[in-house]
C-alpha cells in the first residue's frame, strides 16, 4: 500500500466521521462561508507580488517533523509581509500535523488567498474549505478520476473558490484538464516514493494550456531555481519545507523573497 493509498483510506474515514458530526447546513452558517474569495489570478499575476505560494507545514510523510513550534498566525503574517501571492495551509492532521484551526487562524491573520492543502475526495470537504476561510482548493490527479475532478472543480467554482489541479506526469495532465480549473501545479515530488526532481516541471510546462496559471510545487530551495522556472513559463512556486525547516520561518521567507 502506498502512502497515498493510506492517506485516502484515512480521509474516507475522516469524511464519514465529519459528516456525522457537522451537517452541511452548519458548515454553510459558519463565519467565513459567505465571504467572497480572493482571485488567485490577480495575486499571482500582480507585479507587486512574487508568485510564491508559501506553505505552513509542521510535518510530512517524507520528512517527519519539520517544525512543531512555529505559530500559524506569526508565520502567515510574515509570509504576507514578504509579498507572497498566496499561503498554503495543511489541514491534514494524521500525516501532516495540521488542523482546520490553522486555516481559520491564518484567515483572520492575513488578507491574501489561502489554499486548503488537503486530500480532497468529497464535496463535503469543499464546503469545509469554504467554511474554514480558504480561497483555493487542491485537487490531486493521482487520487481522483477525471469525472471526480470535473465534478469537484465545478462544485468549488460555484462556491467562488479557485481550483489548483496537481499533476505529476503527462498522463495525469492529459486525462485531468477541465474547464473550471484556475491553476495547474506540477508536483516535483513523486508522492509514491518521495523522490524530488524539478525535471517534472520542465517537462510539463509547455503542455499546460496558457489559460491556466502554472505552478511548480515541491523541492524549491533557492531563488535561482525560481528564476529558471519563471523563464520556463511558471508563474507560481509552492514552497514549504525550505521556510518551515528554519527555527525562524519569518526571517527565512524575508531573506528568500528579498533576493527575488
Ligand atoms: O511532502 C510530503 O512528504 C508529501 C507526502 C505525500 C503527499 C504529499 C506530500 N507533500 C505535499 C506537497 O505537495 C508539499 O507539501 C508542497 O508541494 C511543498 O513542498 P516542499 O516545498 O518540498 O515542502
Amino acid at each position: 500500500m502506498t502512502i497515498l493509498d493510506k492517506i485516502v483510506e484515512q480521509k474516507l474515514r475522516e469524511i464519514k466521521f465529519a459528516k456525522s458530526h457537522t451537517s452541511t447546513e452548519e458548515l454553510q452558517q459558519s463565519t467565513f462561508f459567505n465571504r467572497e474569495c480572493y482571485n488567485l489570478n490577480e495575486f499571482i499575476l500582480n507585479d507587486g507580488r512574487n508568485g510564491v505560494i508559501a506553505e505552513f507545514k509542521r510535518a510530512s510523510p517524507s520528512k517527519g517533523i519539520i517544525n512543531d513550534t512555529a505559530e500559524v498566525q506569526d508565520v502567515a503574517k510574515a509570509y504576507a509581509a514578504s509579498n507572497v501571492s498566496a499561503i498554503s495551509v495543511l489541514t491534514d492532521n494524521v500525516f501532516f500535523k495540521g488542523f482546520r484551526e490553522d486555516l481559520m487562524q491564518a484567515r483572520t491573520a492575513v488578507d491574501i488567498p489561502l489554499l486548503r492543502k488537503d486530500f480532497m475526495l468529497d464535496e463535503y470537504q469543499v464546503l469545509e474549505a469554504k467554511a474554514w476561510g480558504a480561497d483555493i482548493i487542491l485537487l490531486i490527479a493521482a487520487i481522483l478520476s477525471p469525472e471526480r475532478i470535473k465534478t469537484l472543480a465545478a462544485f468549488a467554482k460555484n462556491l467562488g473558490l479557485n481550483i489548483l489541479l496537481e499533476v505529476h506526469n503527462q498522463e495525469e495532465l492529459d486525462r485531468s484538464i477541465c474547464d473550471d480549473l484556475t491553476a495547474i501545479g506540477v508536483n516535483n515530488r513523486n508522492l509514491a516514493d518521495f523522490t524530488v526532481s524539478l525535471e517534472h516541471s520542465y517537462e510539463l510546462v509547455s503542455l499546460i494550456p496558457d489559460e491556466f496559471l502554472k505552478v511548480s510545487e515541491s523541492g524549491i530551495s533557492n531563488t535561482d531555481t525560481i528564476n529558471e522556472l519563471k523563464s520556463a513559463g511558471f508563474n507560481g512556486f509552492l514552497i514549504g519545507e525550505n521556510f518551515m525547516k528554519e527555527s525562524d520561518p519569518a526571517q527565512a521567507v524575508k531573506e528568500f523573497t528579498g533576493r527575488l
